[in-house]
């Protein structure tokens, strides 16, 4: 079986490309289940050079869909075989890789909420969980399962939350090798702090998710300026999880306790630092020197190392009761923590290694290009490392690939995908080739040993 699934979709020709030549293509089924695809552009295309005007892909792909086949039919091949392991508590992941305008947030999200067959993959299979929650929830009255929902942009090292007014978060590695996403830390009315991570809604039926969603979507528009290409200059990330209120409640303490430590642990630092340095003076020659006159006040950062103490123990006793947690209502329910992680990459067409930056861009979006180049190269070879099983699977290189890292790790690689979503249009030739070029190397990334 292919170590990471990988498949194309060929969209419609749009309103405005009607009349446009198509690009001519051909579909090869080799000897295993994997299929190629010759494309050859159409010679009135200027936008390709003659050592470019064909070009076959090598065996990589897993399926391929034509402009008919519609979001429940891709749907049915590509995630649908996933959800009964979800509902076994594990996790996939489903990337949508293509150019702007070429069909990603079509594939993931859709655009017709109504007709349950042009549903996009990520609102279809929270669909069919809810279907599936809703009947073990009828049969048992404790616990009642749900889905928790996180949606958030990633540019550069932020994370902009689109369930929480599109708060600026950063991706952070912390001394434990984990990976957070924290916003700023906030002072709240009572005085109190608080640091948030991104936040997850909890839904309990399939349409308060999709409103929830709906709603998010719309701050992803609203937060930019010219919407369509400003949507292709991020990575918007979908997250779905199985999960009770109790664990949703058990997790809140422990952002909330993390919060109290904050300034308890900031004090503690001051308060070292403060009597480090009270304890030295300059000298005649511009030295550090102990200072005569005052002896460092141990008592004091004893005092405050043990207060700085005791707030770690709480945060400790609330991960250990949500894992406990976690651990009792799992062996009721084996779907709880079952996740499904859904990637509407930003826009292909930065990722051009050979041609570099795209003409007319200001430094800003240069800057931002050369970002996205880097996060689609570092996942690219995240899944071929992990295809290859090699030792050491280079998650650091950038921060998309950081904060998909538990995300990968969670979860096993055939049973996750990428859809290349491809335009036909003769005009967008170079761009659909750039795609498929990326994705074969994706695609073909396990036998490369
Ligand atoms: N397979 C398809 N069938 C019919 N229409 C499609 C298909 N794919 C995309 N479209 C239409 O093409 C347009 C652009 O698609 P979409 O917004 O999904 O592109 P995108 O790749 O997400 O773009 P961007 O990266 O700029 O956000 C939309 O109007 C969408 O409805």
């Amino acid at each position: 079986m292919q170590p990471f699934r990988v498949f194309a979709r060929w969209r419609s020709l749009s309103a405005d490309e009607s009349g446009h030549e198509e690009i001519q293509r051909e579909i090869t089924q080799n000897n295993s289940t994997l299929s190629s695809i010759s494309i050859a552009a159409p010679f009135q295309s200027n936008s390709l050079s003659n050592r470019d005007q064909s070009w076959s892909s090598q065996p990589s792909m897993t399926g391929i869909f034509e402009i008919n086949d519609n979001n429940e039919t891709v749907f049915n091949a590509v995630v649908a075989s996933v959800l009964p392991r979800v509902l076994q508590g594990k996790s996939s992941n489903f990337f949508a890789y293509g150019h702007s305008g070429s069909g990603k947030t079509h594939t993931i999200i859709g655009y017709d909420y109504e007709n349950t067959e042009n549903l996009g993959l990520c609102l279809a299979s929270a669909r069919h969980l809810m279907q599936e929650l809703a009947r073990v929830n009828a049969e048992n009255t404790g616990d009642q399962l749900g889905i928790g929902i996180r949606l958030y942009e990633l540019r550069k090292n932020s994370a902009f939350d689109l369930l929480n007014d599109h708060c600026e978060c950063f991706v952070r590695e912390g001394p434990d090798g984990q990976v957070y996403i924290r916003g700023k830390t906030e002072m709240l009315k009572d005085g109190k702090v608080r640091v948030r991570p991104i936040v997850t809604k909890a839904c309990w039926n399939f349409e308060d998710l999709s409103r929830e969603l709906q709603r998010g979507l719309k701050l992803r528009a609203t937060g930019t300026s010219t919407v369509h290409d400003q949507s292709s200059r991020t990575h918007a990330v979908i997250e779905l999880e199985i999960m009770t209120k109790e664990l949703l409640e058990a997790r809140d303490a422990i952002v909330e306790r993390q919060s109290e430590l904050v300034p308890v642990g900031k004090y503690a630092t001051d308060v070292y630092l403060e009597e480090q340095i009270r304890a030295v003076v300059l000298d005649e020659k511009g030295k550090y020197v102990p200072n005569p006159d005052y002896r460092v006040d141990q008592g004091r950062i004893d005092a405050a190392e043990a207060r700085k103490a005791d707030f770690e123990a709480r945060v400790r006793s609330a991960e250990e009761h949500e894992s406990s947690l976690f651990q009792s209502i799992s062996r009721r329910h084996a779907c709880l923590g079952g996740k499904l992680v859904f990637v509407d990459l930003a826009g292909s067409e930065y990722y051009d290694a050979k041609n570099g930056s795209r003409p007319n861009q200001t430094a800003q979006e240069k800057q931002e290009g050369r970002q996205i180049n880097t996060d689609l190269l570092a996942l690219k070879e995240v899944i071929r490392a992990r295809a290859q099983k090699l030792a050491r699977v280079p998650f650091r290189s950038s921060p998309l690939t950081m904060v998909l890292r538990q995300h990968f790790q969670a979860s096993s690689d055939t049973d996750s995908a990428m859809i290349l979503t491809i335009s036909p249009s003769a005009r967008d030739s170079a761009a659909t080739m750039n795609t498929l070029k990326y994705g074969s190397l994706v695609g073909v990334a396990g036998d490369k040993k």
